[in-house]
Formats: structure tokens, sequence, C-alpha cells
């Protein structure tokens, strides 16, 4: 194995980033997206792309062609594509962990890759998916709970979410991620010990939230009748011996070399396969193999994932853009923006290069969001009027999957118009109702919100954050940062229980003591 991470160049170091310099402090910083689309019509041609599943339309966005085709060069210069040749070629490029990087391995179909792996991840799939099957019939089941957090909760959340409205009759989905006791005590009040399925997700089987809640619901199940553990509670993780010492013999693995933010095509996506059965499950990991395939083989200035990568570099290193808000314009949408900020800060959120030197440029931005129209309603006036300029990404679906009269109709019709308000502005002369304007928004369009295009979308975003981390140079399949609070953690719960400050900072002393029930 190589580390490729060794050989990349610092890319504020290339020739292409100089004159990306130069061009932003020329023209960039005053380029104005209402007079190019007015000089050029066919600008929104050239900042479109269709991907499988996604059509995205960037022509509202504060970028132009001299400037997208240096970020093309940087790219070329970053050896973008030998980084991302790399992944797909299973070499271990998270260096931090020597571990290769192979979500991609888990969409892809039988017999398509010659990876040594791709084997055994179809022989998981089939047997996970035959287990769903099985759950989806067992009409004895009434209610799925899984307990799991971070990439064990978000994605399987995020997608029951959004294709829940296909799950089956009779069951209903339940996710407990948080330690707060509330949030299991509440499931349990609501579920029975012989009609409720446990699933337990996690990728390392130690995570502290996840054990807590695992073992309170064993406790739970047992001292309410419970007895077939094996039929009630299954396992997602790489850590099959843990599961099996904690009691649970029904498993379902997975690999170290997928991230945690990078499982749900893995045996974590099972609440996904029950929700929305086996053909459904596979529909979804064709359209991120679809996805996967147009990273892997388009060249860079038709490749959606890298055109999105390259214009968050523009925005965060050039305009200096610290944030992004994420707009889906549909409620089943709701989990996108959590899933996200996962995805791309924890990846992405990084002060050091792949070999632990510091960077001296800034890294991922902050992500949030609502759905729309909601959050037009809440946070769209700083968007339109505050000091600082946010790129919005607006997210719509052609098709609704209701039939009352009228309203996707008018969900549709505020996605543009917000989109148009945020880039044209309004000009008063009394300060308080003018809009600046040429405020940039990238746009997302999917025919309809199905398994294949949640599939590709998600994929979309995950070759993205790649993109941006590539060219940062960072490593964005570890996440060290969560460490040291999870390891101070251990130490002060004992000490909340005994009121012991000992050794502790004035602050956070005084913070226990206010705390401590000893206190
Ligand atoms: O799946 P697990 O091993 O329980 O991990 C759950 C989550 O917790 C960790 O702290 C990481 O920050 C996440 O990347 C991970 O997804």
């Amino acid at each position: 194995m190589t580390t490729p991470g060794i050989s990349r160049p610092h890319c504020d170091h290339t020739a292409a980033w100089a004159l990306l310099v130069a061009h932003y402090e020329r023209e960039g910083r005053a380029f104005d997206a209402r007079d190019a689309l007015a000089a050029d019509p066919g600008r929104v041609d050239v900042f479109s792309q269709q991907a499988p599943h996604v059509f995205a339309d960037f022509s509202k966005g504060l970028i132009d062609e001299h400037a997208r085709s240096l970020l093309l060069e940087l790219a070329r210069e970053c050896m973008l594509e030998k980084h991302r040749d790399a992944m797909f070629a299973g070499e271990a490029i998270n260096v931090t962990e020597q571990r290769a990087v192979k979500h991609w391995l888990l969409r892809s179909p039988k017999g398509a890759s010659s990876d040594p792996d791709a084997a055994l991840v179809h022989e998981t799939l089939d047997a996970m998916l035959d287990y769903a099957e099985r759950v989806r019939a067992d009409v004895a089941i009434t209610d799925v709970v899984n307990i799991g957090i971070g990439g064990s909760d978000l994605g399987p959340q995020m997608a029951v979410t959004a294709l829940g409205d296909d799950a089956i009759e009779g069951k209903r989905f339940h996710f407990v991620s948080n330690v707060d006791g509330h949030e299991l005590a509440a499931v349990l009040r609501q579920v029975k010990p012989q009609s409720t399925l446990f699933l337990v997700a996690s990728k390392t089987f130690t995570t502290i939230e996840t054990m807590t809640n695992a073992l309170s619901a064993k406790a739970w199940f047992e001292s309410n009748g419970g007895t077939d553990i094996a039929r009630h509670f299954a396992a997602l993780t790489t850590n099959v011996a843990a599961a099996k010492a904690f009691g649970i013999t029904t498993t379902f693995g997975f690999w170290d070399w997928v991230g945690g933010r990078y499982s749900v095509w893995s045996a974590i996506g099972l609440p996904i396969a029950i929700a929305i059965g086996a053909a459904g499950f596979r529909e979804m990991l064709a359209g991120a193999h679809a996805m996967d395939r147009h990273f892997a083989t388009e060249p860079l200035h038709a490749n959606l994932p890298v055109r999105l990568g390259l214009l968050d570099v523009w925005y965060r290193n050039f305009h200096g853009f610290a944030s992004r808000s994420i707009a889906p314009y549909h409620g089943a949408l709701r989990r996108l923006p959590a899933y996200m900020q996962q995805l791309e800060m924890e990846s992405n959120g990084k002060r050091v290069d792949a070999k632990g030197r510091a960077l001296s440029i800034a890294t991922s931005p902050v992500l949030w969001g609502e759905p729309g129209t909601n959050g037009q309603h809440a946070y769209f006036q700083m968007l339109h009027q505050g000091t600082d300029v946010v790129p919005v990404e607006f997210i719509a679906v052609k098709q609704a999957r209701h039939e009352l009269p009228g309203h996707h109709e008018q969900l549709l019709a505020n996605a543009i118009a917000q989109a148009q308000a945020l880039m044209q502005g309004k000009r008063d002369a009394g300060g308080h109702r003018d809009f600046t304007g040429n405020r940039p928004s990238t746009f997302f369009i999917l025919e309809r919100l199905d398994a294949a295009s949640l599939g590709a979308l998600i994929a979309l975003h995950e070759h993205r954050v790649f993109v941006s981390g590539s060219i940062w140079g960072i490593n964005s399949f570890d996440q060290w940062g969560v460490e040291l609070g999870k390891v101070l953690a251990k130490d002060i719960a004992p000490r909340l229980a005994s009121g012991d400050v000992a050794g502790l900072d004035a602050s956070t002393a005084g913070l226990l003591r206010r705390l401590s029930p000893a206190g």
C-alpha cells in the first residue's frame, strides 16, 4: 500500500492558486452574477451540470469563466484525479489510520469490482437484505428502534425520513441517539418487548451513548417480560466480538474501511432496508453507484462533485465565506442538513494537512439549515439583508408524493423565488427595505425523491467533500477532534457523583459543584 497523501503538493503553493488570488483581487471580488447573466444568458448552460439523478444550477454563483478554468487547473496541479483514483483503487488514503476508504465498494454491483473485499460485501448485503425482508414480513414486530449515534444514526434516520412514505404499514421507526435518557424513555413508553426489534448500531461497539442506551434497552426488555434476545436485538457493527459479549447473536458486520459518516450503505442501513425493502435499498445503492461512476470517469469540467468541491474552495478561500446554508424544499429531507453537517464538518473540519502540518488556509465552512419554506420565516432575513454573505443551497423535487392541490406549486415557487430574490435584490433608498442582492446560491433539482435519487444525492456530497478536502490537503477520513471531550467526560462522570473537584480549573470546578448532586 502506498500513501498518496505524501506526494500531494500544498495547493496554496501552486501557480494556479496564485493566479486565483490575483483574479479574485482583480475581478472576483466585484463579480456580479446579475450582470453576468444579463450579458450572457448562455451562462446558465455553462454553470449547470446534469449528473445521474441530480441536476445542479450554479449560474447564480459568484464565479466567472476565468475562475472556473483556474480552479480546474488547480485541481490538476493538486493531483485531484490521482487522489480520487487512489481511493477507488483501495489505497490507504486515510493516512492517519492507515486505512483504505471504500464506502463506494458497498454500492458496486455484483461482479463489477475486482476489489478483494467485493465478494464479502455482497455476501453481507444479501444476508442483511434477507433479514430485512423477514422483519418486514413479520407482523408481530410493530416497532423498530435504532440505537446509534453520529454516522450510526444520521444516515438511517435521514433516509428513513426521506423515503418513509414507502415504509410498510404497521411498522414504526424510532431513532435513539442521545445519552439523554429522556429520549430512550420516551420511546420505551410507546413500545412493548414482544413487538419491538432493537437494532444496536455502532461501528466500534464502544461508543458510550450507544452502549448506555443499549444496556438500558436490554434491561427494560428483560424486566418487562422479554425473553428472546436473539429475536429482538440485532447488532450492526465491525466489532462482532463485542456484540456477542453484549449478548447479541444476530449481527451484520462491516469493515474498518467504512468511515462512520460514510456507513449508510453498509449494515448500518438496515433500518432503511426494513422501511423500503430489499429492492428499494438496492435502488439506493444503484443511484449512489451511478454517481460513483460519474465522479470516477467524467472529465473534471463536466464532473459535478468536482465542480461543486472547487466552487466550495473558491467561496471559502477566496471570497472568504465561512458558512453555507442548506435549504431542502421538501419536508421529508428535514434531516438532510444534520446529515450534511457530519459529512462535511467532521470530514473537513481540520487545521492540519495529511502529514499533520498546520495549514495556512481555511477549511470546512459551517453548514446549517432547515427545510424550506420554514427557514424563510426564521432566518432568511439574515440571508437577504445580513452583513455576512452566506451561499444557499436549494434542493427542489419536481414531483410531489401527495395529491393535495396547490401545495407543491407554492413550495417550488418559493424555492425559485428565494434564489431569485437573493440574486436580484431590490434597491430602496430608505435603507431598511434595501436588498443588495448578488447573494450566491446553488439550485439542485431531483425529478422525484426516491431511493435512487437520494442515493445519488448523498454520494454526490460525499465526493464533493472529498474534492474540497483533497484541495485543502487534509485527511477527510479521520476524526481525532471528537476524542478529547470523550476522554474528559470519562473523568468528569465519577466526579459528578462524588463532587470531587481536585485538580480541575476554577471554571470547570464551578460547573461541577453546581451540577453535582453531592454539591
Ligand atoms: O458507530 P460508532 O462507532 O458508535 O460511532 C458513532 C460516531 O461517534 C464518533 O464519535 C464519531 O465522531 C462519529 O464519526 C461516529 O459516527
